[in-house]
């Protein structure tokens, strides 16, 4: 059933409290490194806007540890800014969430007028869900709107216990939860096949699940990343020094098992005498990576097989690098991933946050059909959970 959005919301002269998720990656010194999340909430931000209608922002930034000192880096100032900059209007920035800088800016706040609440996680009651927490936070705005699709799996209390404060006709998603939520039910309920999904990143642990989803419903499970060579040390072939999950072997061999051939994993390898720029590299061909060298990248005649399946697909879902794609010398076969999903006729779907941002560098992000701002919240998804912060969002 689809869910009431923003349209539904009568905004006119109203405060809207939008939940985003502008947990951004920084640079060293506090900029914002990457401003894609930032940039996915605007559509919903100026809709409520257009409308006549003002925003009160709520974000979290990174893991406060209740440290002031340790936390000043988790301020949202310069996310604020960034914000500022992007939507070409004023932004205001309280310095607390529920205090009363926060409370005397909400309620001076005029139509078309935008305020930026301090990281909603420097408040305990967050985490726990407090009600308490989420009734003042509540009583700062008429209306709630959830658009931090990258937020969703979390039950703290910007997400489930303040929506539940607003009467059920003041409560909705923007138009990013909108839009991820419709690409997610195409990947859950009507894939085109052949349906193909391709799985990298570092560790087999973080997928374990939504592999085990994905299997039922995917054609191909197409393997890269450091997970590759967990699924080979199971399969009793030498790794020589690669990263691997040694207490995970069980766990890769049962997949193996399970996956009535699906799973397919890489035929050659790019090694390295060390893991790091200017090694000293070479391609191996078969399952065995040498004594004392790194598996570092799917090899050439990986990427030839994956390419020409993922361009075959009606259908593809990628998660995780097929390399430590950071190193140029180890880019290579996220880099053809990535360009094989952008010349894919199919229905292409990246999520997670290392693969999105391995489109973005390349270039291809325009070029998929969608590129997640979920990270956790994506797999969480692919594994069929329903979210509580959805739940609490009425049907249309
Ligand atoms: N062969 C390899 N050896 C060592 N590290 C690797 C290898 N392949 C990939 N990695 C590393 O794995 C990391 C990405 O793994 P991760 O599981 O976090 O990916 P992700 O699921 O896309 O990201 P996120 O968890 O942020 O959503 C990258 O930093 C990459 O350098
Ligand atoms: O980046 C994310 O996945 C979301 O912003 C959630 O952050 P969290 O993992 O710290 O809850």
């Amino acid at each position: 059933m689809p869910k009431q959005t923003v349209r539904d919301l009568d905004v006119k002269g109203k405060k809207v409290l939008v939940r985003v998720d502008f947990n951004v990656p920084q640079t060293k010194d506090g900029a914002v490194a990457d401003d894609r999340r930032i940039r996915s909430a605007l559509p919903t931000l100026k809709d409520v806007l257009d409308r006549g209608g003002s925003l009160i922002l709520v974000s979290h930034l990174g893991r406060p540890t209740g440290d002031p000192a340790a936390d000043a880096p988790f301020k949202l100032d310069t996310v604020a800014a960034k914000l500022q900059e992007l939507i070409g209007r004023p932004v205001e920035k309280a310095d607390d969430t529920v205090g009363p800088s926060a409370k005397k800016l909400a309620a001076d706040l005029k139509p078309g007028g935008i305020l930026v609440l301090e990281n909603v996680r420097f408040n305990k009651g967050e985490k726990k869900g407090d009600p308490a927490f989420a009734k003042e936070l509540a009583s700062l705005a008429d209306a709630y709107v959830n658009d931090a699709f990258g937020t969703c799996h979390r039950d703290e209390a910007s997400m489930v216990a303040v929506p539940e404060q607003f009467p059920s006709e003041k409560r909705a998603i923007g138009f990013l939860v909108e839009k991820e939520l419709k690409i997610l039910d195409t990947l859950l309920k009507n894939p085109k096949s052949p349906y193909v999904a391709v799985m990298g990143g570092a560790k087999v642990s973080d997928k374990i699940l939504v592999m085990e989803t994905l299997l039922k419903s995917v054609d191909k499970l197409l393997v890269g990343g450091a997970m590759t060579y967990t699924f080979l040390k199971a399969q009793g072939h030498g790794i020589g020094k690669s990263r691997v999950e040694a207490d995970k072997l069980d766990v890769a061999r049962n997949l193996l098992d399970s996956a009535g051939g699906k799973i397919v994993l890489p035929v050659d390898h790019l090694i390295a005498d060390k893991p790091e720029a200017g090694a000293q590299t070479k391609v191996v061909d078969g399952p065995e990576i040498p004594d004392g060298w790194f598996g570092m990248d799917i090899g050439p005649k990986t990427i030839a097989l994956y390419s020409q399946i993922i361009l075959e697909a009606g259908t593809v879902v990628w998660n995780g690098p097929m390399g430590m794609f950071e190193v140029e010398a180890f880019a290579k076969g996220t880099k053809a991933v990535a360009l094989a999903l952008a010349e894919s006729p199919g229905v292409t779907a990246v999520g997670g946050g290392e693969s999105a941002e391995a489109v973005e560098k390349f270039g291809y992000a325009d070029k998929v059909s969608h590129v997640s701002t979920g990270g956790g919240a994506f797999l969480e998804s692919l594994e069929g959970k329903q979210f509580n912060s959805l739940k609490v969002i009425p049907d249309r």
